[in-house]
């Protein structure tokens, strides 16, 4: 597709053209886009794409520079610059696993390895997630040879938690449709976490009400009853008994995205469905998992025995 203008918008080139206000068009194989720019905070800029010409997007891309020693962004000026900005653009709860909050770790992970200069990468964070806060803290010590402790870690863990979770969480596709049709249905629903029950509580602050249809939630970090956290089976299957009729493992239906997860709730005899992230390789445990989805919304209940979709009974 040609620009009218010279400047192409790859991110890389978008550092040096970009100016406030500046207006791209693009047009070709039939269709056309209006492209805006500006720079709406200090490092950021907000892009909005809209379609001409039968064209119907309406698209806001955020973008912010990649923080190198040559700009010298660290990772902790998004926090403090942009987590209000998300906030308001984030108020459409229908739309927008059940919370994104993976982005947030990663960068609350890089801003832990800021100090030492390193970068966190997914390999080490495929390590982390689902794992218990210690756990989590110790792989990341050992990945990187960070000289911290993990109570270190803990400590700055939870104090960044506290600024980011509450206002910078948002809902990912098809999880609030999911959970309210198996509310509505009576299909019992909870919550099993690594997190710390605080965590969870931050991190559902805008969603109070539909955490509230989850009939309890098991918090690995914090739970009394939880000695080993993913990939051990321990949270699923205290999850499972705190129901009333304490179903049988294999009736029970996990949602996963973390590789720790799922072998967590195959250990546990469990059916797991798996909605990883695109930067996971999945390996042999596509396999092993009950079913692979890019997104919660390609889920069909019906494939369970629940009541599909628009079932008003
Ligand atoms: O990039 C990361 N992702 C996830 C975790 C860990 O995973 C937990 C979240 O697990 P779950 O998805 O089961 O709530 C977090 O509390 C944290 O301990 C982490 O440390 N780093």
């Amino acid at each position: 597709m040609p620009y009218t203008r010279d400047a192409a918008c790859g991110y890389g080139k978008m550092e040096q053209h970009v100016n406030r206000g500046e207006r791209f068009h693009m047009s070709g194989c039939g269709i056309s886009l209006d492209i805006s720019l500006w720079l709406s905070l200090e490092n950021y800029q907000l892009t909005f794409v809209s379609g001409e010409g039968g064209v119907g997007v309406r698209v806001a891309i955020i973008y912010r520079l990649h923080p190198t020693k040559k700009n010298g962004l660290k990772a902790a000026d998004f926090f403090k610059e942009f987590s209000g900005f998300v906030d308001s653009l984030a108020t459409n709860s229908g739309h927008l696993l059940i919370l994104d909050t993976e982005k947030l770790y990663s960068d609350i992970m890089q801003v832990i390895c800021d100090p030492y200069n390193k970068t966190f990468t997914w390999e080490v964070k495929k390590k982390q997630m689902g794992r218990k806060q210690r756990e989590a803290g110790k792989i990341l010590i050992e990945e990187f040879g960070l000289p911290i402790t993990v109570d270190d870690f803990c400590q700055q863990l939870n104090e960044l938690q506290k600024k980011i979770l509450p206002a910078n969480t948002v809902l990912l596709p098809g999880a609030e449709n999911l959970i309210r049709h198996l509310h509505k249905h009576k299909v019992p629903i909870a919550v099993a976490s690594g997190s710390h029950i605080e965590d969870t509580e931050l991190k559902f602050t805008k969603y109070k009400e539909l955490f509230s249809l989850f009939h309890h939630s098991v918090c690995s970090s914090s739970d009394p009853d939880i000695t080993q956290g993913k990939p051990a089976p321990d949270c699923f299957l205290v999850a499972a008994k705190r129901f009333p009729n304490s179903p049988d493992t294999e009736k029970v239906l996990v949602f996963e995205d973390a590789v720790n997860g799922v072998e967590g709730a195959l250990a546990a005899g469990m059916q797991v469905v798996w909605v990883p992230d695109a930067n996971i390789d999945k390996g042999s445990l596509a396999e092993r998992a009950t079913l692979v989805l890019d997104t919660l919304e390609d889920f069909q209940p019906e494939l369970f025995g629940l009541p599909p979709y628009g079932d008003q009974n």
